[in-house]
């Protein structure tokens, strides 16, 4: 290829359309990256981090990830992080597991790696249910990755319901052993990641079996490759599951035992055990094993909104110097950010971003405070927090994917190439309605914590409902939203509350009307689930009043509560037909929303660029590497969007040879055939 253009958006320094939008903001974005991540010290350590990396070529993208095999992706990515690990002693703080996230995600993007899970899935199970000794066994070796682990407990047949995992793990009173096995292939262990080809351990989860007696799930660590050659190890079965519709840097894997034996001591037992005469030793709470679950799901709001956020980054940058149409002034086509459609579609998402990840720090400490209590025997606050962590990963999750699918199409058509890098963040993100626990199944684990705190309600027993749902038993009185907050809040308990009562209500009447109680629960799962969504973003909305209330810094304050008011007129309007339904709410209070709506997306337009340049991604995660490429894509800093896209077709491997085999081969014969 040998033509050249003269852009006259390239020149030193940034695109002019973006550097003005960034005169127009308010507020400083490294005080707002405070906010955002916690402290000063959190978020100049991302921006050292950052720096960091950006001075190692090694660190790079050696080519654009999207014109990769899924062996080069593999590859590529293991050469990426193992490179990495040579360099994370000095980069990071090794015991910040914040920072070694983001390290990671920097490095790395959204493809996976062989050891994702080794550090979020591997490791915490074996901190969270395995005793001092085995501490001592294999956690050191896991964390200076001697060794490499995944977590497998879906299977084929079974993922969200655990109870029926298939896989066995028999203890054998004779030798003192477990023996794992695979009895159908319905029971493979099928999509843990970083299992297929990496993995030469795994922390498994099947069946425990004494005496022809089944404790249920119960977690195992396994070896499952030989330490030197990596061969699967006698009766281990071990393989890829094939590419994904994203993570394709990673190897989901397949496992199947066969009579494969593994010593007493391997059972995970901090809070359970088997002892060597068979005897079992109960958790002090039948859900212990579950407990990993509730920390991946604790961490995912804050993980989502970042991941909405970086769609939000490139989306807006670009919105800001993409120029088509006209408004009043006929000389100048607008940035098709001023467009009132585009705000609509782009700034709820931005407020999303900001309210998932307020939630998300939320979250996480509960979760630190849970674990904090279960090491010293106490684990009365584990339902709550179950029922919490279930719906906020079902509703950020579903929330996420449309809030990324809204940044995709508001980038038209080069949203579309995987230029723009969206389409890896989607796919990655949508994954996490499914994964960690399907969004209806998680959803209906809230509902039971709902309908009981209803009844509990109804039964006169107000003082028995926990904070969190304490809503459920107050008065229903009318509010005026012109007062503030306070008043979308109650407006969203009364709609809350009466769904929930509502939903429990009419599983009552089936039941009282002969249904049986699981028939009956299923006959009203789709009001339970919108009660359990409906409860899910009320909390989301205070944890996003009291972020706000807490913040001195008078200049972001002021740009949070518009992005705040932002988020709760969207909200309230989106579900504004349960409080009119009952009159609750008055058709004069519905269009007061709409204004209060419309008038925050034009408060929020001179500081949309610096909302989300707060969020401070480097160019590298958003795959618009200045080190290796000066090419990718829509989301760069610089705003240099075009010659960028030309230079990343050119570098296309279909554009390294003018005629293609698919032409010599099938289209020139045709056409000679056609002249015939
Ligand atoms: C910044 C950019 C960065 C870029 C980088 C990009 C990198 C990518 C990052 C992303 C990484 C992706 C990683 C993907 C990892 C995926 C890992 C997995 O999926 S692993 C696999 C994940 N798999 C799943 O998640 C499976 C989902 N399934 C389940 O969790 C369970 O089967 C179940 C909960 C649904 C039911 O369980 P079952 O035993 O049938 O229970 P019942 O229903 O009969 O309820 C009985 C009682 O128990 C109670 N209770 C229940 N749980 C808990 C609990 N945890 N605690 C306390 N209580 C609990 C329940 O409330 C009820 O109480 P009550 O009402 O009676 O009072
Ligand atoms: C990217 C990715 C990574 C993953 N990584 C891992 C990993 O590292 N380790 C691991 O062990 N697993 C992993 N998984 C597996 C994942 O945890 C499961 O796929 C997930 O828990 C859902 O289970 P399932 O596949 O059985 O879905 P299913 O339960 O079969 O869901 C199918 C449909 O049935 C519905 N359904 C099921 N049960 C109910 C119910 N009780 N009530 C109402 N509706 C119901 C669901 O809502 C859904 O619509 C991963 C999955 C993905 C996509």
């Amino acid at each position: 290829m040998t033509m050249v253009f003269l852009n006259k958006e390239i020149r030193d320094g940034d695109n002019p359309d973006l550097t003005e939008e960034r005169k127009t903001a308010t507020f400083d974005t490294n005080k707002m990256a405070e906010v955002i991540y916690g402290s000063e010290k959190l978020a100049r350590r991302r921006r050292e981090i950052s720096q960091a990396v950006s001075l190692i070529p090694e660190l790079a993208d050696s080519k654009p990830l999207p014109f990769l095999s899924r062996n080069e992706k593999i590859l590529e990515s293991t050469r990426k992080v193992t490179a990495l690990n040579e360099h994370l002693p000095r980069l990071i703080n090794m015991n910040d597991e914040d920072e070694a996230w983001h390290i990671h995600s920097e490095v790395i993007g959204f493809e996976g790696n062989p050891l994702a899970l080794h550090h979020s899935l591997f490791i915490p199970p074996l901190v969270i249910q395995g005793s001092d000794e085995q501490h001592e066994k294999w956690l050191g070796r896991a964390k200076r990755r001697e060794i490499i682990g995944c977590y497998a407990q879906t299977e084929l047949g079974h993922g969200s319901n655990i109870r029926k995992l298939e896989t066995t793990a028999t203890y054998s009173l004779s030798t003192q052993e477990f023996i794992l096995h695979t009895p159908t292939i319905n029971a493979l262990k099928w999509w843990p990641g970083a299992l297929g080809k990496s993995s030469n351990h795994a922390v498994v989860v099947a069946s425990l079996i004494i005496k022809e007696q089944n404790y249920g799930p119960h977690l195992f660590m396994v070896q499952i490759r030989d330490e030197q050659s990596h061969e699967p190890l006698p009766g281990i079965a071990v393989g890829d599951i094939g590419p994904k519709m994203a993570f394709n840097g990673a190897d989901n894997g397949f496992l199947g035992f066969n009579n494969f034996r593994i010593p007493r001591g391997n059972l995970l037992n901090r809070h359970c055990n088997v002892e060597v005469d068979g005897t079992y030793v109960r958790p002090p709470h039948d859900k212990m094993n579950y407990a990993g679950m509730i920390r991946v799901r604790s961490r995912m709001a804050a993980e989502q909104g970042t991941f909405m956020a970086q769609a939000l980054t490139i989306a807006v940058r670009y919105s800001a110097v993409r120029r088509q149409g006209f408004l009043e002034n006929k000389s100048q086509e607008v940035k098709v950010l001023d467009y009132q459609t585009q705000q609509h579609r782009l700034f709820p998402a931005i407020a999303r971003s900001y309210a998932f990840i307020f939630c998300g720090f939320e979250t996480i400490q509960k979760y630190e405070t849970l674990q904090n209590e279960m090491n010293s025997g106490n684990v009365s606050l584990m339902a709550d927090l179950h029922a919490l962590t279930s719906g906020i990963k079902s509703v950020v999750t579903y929330q996420t994917g449309e809030g990324i699918e809204q940044a995709r199409m508001a980038c038209g058509g080069h949203g579309y190439s995987m230029a723009s890098y969206i389409s890896e963040i989607y796919g990655c993100a949508i994954g996490g309605c499914t994964y960690e626990g399907e969004n209806m199944v998680m959803l209906l684990q809230l509902a039971r914590y709902l309908v009981k705190s209803v009844e509990l309600a109804m039964r006169g027993k107000p003082g028995d409902l926990g904070p969190m749902v304490a809503y459920l038993a107050y008065p229903d009185i009318k509010v005026d939203l012109v007062t503030g907050p306070e008043a979308y809040v109650k407006m969203f308990q009364h709609i809350s509350k009466r769904q929930s009562i509502k939903a429990t209500e009419k599983f009552h009447r089936k039941m009282e009307s002969g249904v049986s109680r699981d028939e009956a629960w299923n006959q009203c799962a789709v009001e339970l689930t919108r009660a359990s969504r409906l409860h899910t973003r009320l909390y989301i909305i205070e944890t996003f009043i009291r972020r706000v209330d807490s913040i001195e810094d008078l200049s972001i304050k002021m740009v949070l509560t518009d992005l705040m008011n932002l988020h709760l007129n969207y909200e309230l309007l989106d579900v504004a037909s349960y409080a009119l339904e009952d009159g609750f709410m008055s058709s004069t209070q519905m269009g007061f929303i709409k204004n209060q709506l419309y008038s925050s997306l034009e408060k929020i337009r001179p500081n949309a660029v610096s909302l989300v340049d707060s969020f401070q991604f480097s160019d590298l995660q958003l795959r618009s590497n200045l080190l290796n490429f000066l090419f990718q894509v829509l989301g760069r800093r610089d705003g240099h969007v075009y010659q960028n896209l030309f230079e990343w077709a050119k570098s296309s491997p279909l554009n390294q040879t003018e005629v293609l085999p698919s032409v010599t081969q099938y289209l020139k014969p045709m056409m000679e055939k056609a002249k015939l």
